[in-house]
């Protein structure tokens, strides 16, 4: 007798989707079985968003069918009803309530439906919510309010939420679509969400795992779909498949090899910025070099404080002490603002994109000339074709696309909203360049360019560039020197042929366990 098996949980077929002249989904199908963890990867622009707002009932498809359990559900799917369906999202952004606490937050869809506000025992949701929370081994106050949340806790809260949904349909079997959900995370939060991952799977959810990270994808999911310039270029296994078949897939050809990344030892050069006695809220008293033309990295496990270096610098969060000293120049960091930082030379390139100013609904153009207006000004007016040209050759050079400076910000794909953003500030020649997770979101390709322009930039300008990112291999890639935080304080220093992936890891680790241990003062 044959076995009968089971249909997808959910299967998208013959999907397409264009927005005016932008194909951005062409006859894609996807499946998702019980119980697998599904990666979708492509490049930047390649069409994962679109497919999961697609599900999300965002977007209406202009053509495709979408089955659950192999019954037929028409599209476009009504707001709300991916909930009936067994389906919850994080999104890129998260879609958390930054003015609603962590517990209204968690409880948003039942405040939504029918039950009112008024009905609920706030009392008894709190102590579930504690509870929910100690299941998944994490300390969250949910009397907190969003906005008072780091960015690991905000993005550990929406994925407790999407999880939690899932858990009330037919015992935990729904499907979970996190899109990008490790760009905010550092490793050990990365541990904690592939755990509450992996317990999904077991109890029988699909997960559908959006990641530009290739070494996540391989670590977690079962099989893989991948999109190139929105059409499916094929599903495979994880397991028989090898890395640089994966990037071939994703890219279409093959990644130019990078060349022996040099460390060479910058620390006999001039020394170009100091950074003497800085305090914030959890560095203390910490001080150290840059020389010139050396590009240094910050890092460490949560809390060790290198997170919060860039944004003191720039005067976005208030320093307690320090005094930075830019070619000469001296500044009091407890006085420093973001105005008078970039009129010093300094540049803040944030990890989240949203705090950076950019507007979405106006044209990539005004986004990026934001930064150098006074250059367009001719005494009269803005010498607005001049603008649109270079925007446009700026646009290429950091592999924006499409490269069509009159389309709204918004409308970029993530990947491609955050190489806009490095154009943006690059063109403004800071003499300090911080970076915060400066390629999050940013294809394997692109990212590569990227470390490129930032070397060239460096070398050519001779500016100083500080990156604090929790991703060791861009560190391992991209720096001359990285500096380990632990407890707020500096750990180790690794510089030359110690700049490597392992080290890294091996010292932010070797740090926690110092601390643990009492040894970092
Ligand atoms: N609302 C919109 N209006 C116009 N174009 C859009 C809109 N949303 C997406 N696009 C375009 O559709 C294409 C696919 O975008 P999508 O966001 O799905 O890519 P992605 O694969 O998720 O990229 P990333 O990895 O950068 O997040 C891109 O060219 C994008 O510019």
């Amino acid at each position: 007798m044959e076995e009968e098996v089971a249909p997808p949980r959910l299967e998208l077929r013959n999907l397409s989707k264009s927005f005016g002249g932008t194909q951005a989904l062409c006859g894609v199908g996807l499946s998702l079985l019980p119980g697998e963890v599904h990666g979708l990867l492509g490049e930047n622009g390649s069409g994962k968003s679109t497919l999961i707002k697609v599900l999300a009932g965002f977007h209406d498809p202009d053509e495709g069918e979408l089955l659950i359990d192999g019954e037929p559900v028409r599209l476009p799917l009504a707001p709300g009803q991916f909930r009936e369906l067994g389906l919850s999202f994080v999104h890129q952004d998260l879609g958390l309530i930054e003015s609603l606490s962590v517990l209204e937050n968690l409880r948003v869809a039942e405040l939504a439906s029918s039950r009112s506000r008024f009905g609920i025992s706030w009392r008894r949701e709190r102590r579930r919510a504690r509870e929910t929370f100690e299941r998944y081994g994490l300390r969250i106050d949910p009397t907190a309010s969003v906005a008072e949340l780091k960015p690991v806790e905000r993005a550990l809260l929406a994925i407790v939420r999407a999880i939690e949904e899932i858990r009330s349909v037919g015992a935990g079997q729904g499907v979970l679509v996190l899109d990008e959900p490790t760009v905010f995370l550092p490793r050990e939060g990365i541990e904690v969400l592939f755990s509450l991952v992996r317990d999904a799977a077991t109890a029988g959810a699909s997960i559908l795992f959006v990641s530009h990270d290739l070494d996540e994808v391989r670590e977690i999911t079962d099989r893989v779909t991948v999109l190139r310039d929105g059409a499916l270029v094929g599903t495979v296994g994880t397991r028989e498949t090898s890395e640089t078949t994966f990037v071939e897939m994703i890219i279409g050809c093959q990644l130019a090899k990078l060349g022996d990344v040099e460390h060479a030892d910058m620390t006999e050069r001039r020394v170009g910025v100091s950074v003497e006695g800085l305090s914030g809220s959890t560095v203390n008293d910490v001080s150290f070099q840059m020389h010139e033309g050396e590009i240094v990295g910050l890092t460490g496990l949560i809390g060790s404080g290198f997170e919060e270096v860039p944004y003191l610098l720039y005067g976005a969060r208030p320093a307690r002490a320090g005094r930075l000293v830019l070619r000469g120049d001296e500044t009091d960091l407890t006085r420093l603002k973001p105005t008078a930082a970039t009129r010093s030379g300094i540049a803040l390139i944030p990890a989240d994109r949203k705090t950076d100013g950019s507007v979405g609904s106006l044209p990539v153009v005004e986004n990026l000339a934001l930064t150098v207006l006074d250059r367009y000004f001719n005494g009269v007016s803005l010498e607005l074709r001049r603008m649109r040209r270079e925007t446009r050759s700026l646009m290429q050079e950091f592999d924006v696309r499409p490269n069509d400076p009159s389309l709204p910000y918004g409308a970029l794909s993530g990947g491609n909203q955050q190489k806009a953003l490095l154009a943006k500030w690059f063109q403004t020649e800071p003499r300090l360049l911080l970076l915060d997770e400066p390629t999050q979101g940013v294809d394997v390709g692109a990212r590569q360019q990227i470390f490129g322009l930032i070397r060239t930039a460096v070398e050519e300008r001779g500016m100083h560039v500080l990156c604090a990112s929790s991703d060791y291999e861009q560190l391992s890639l991209l720096c001359d020197r990285v500096i380990v935080f632990g407890r707020g304080r500096i750990w180790r220093e690794l510089v030359g042929d110690d700049v490597t992936k392992e080290r890294i890891i091996e010292q932010s680790y070797a740090a926690m366990a110092a601390e643990v241990a009492g040894v970092v003062a």
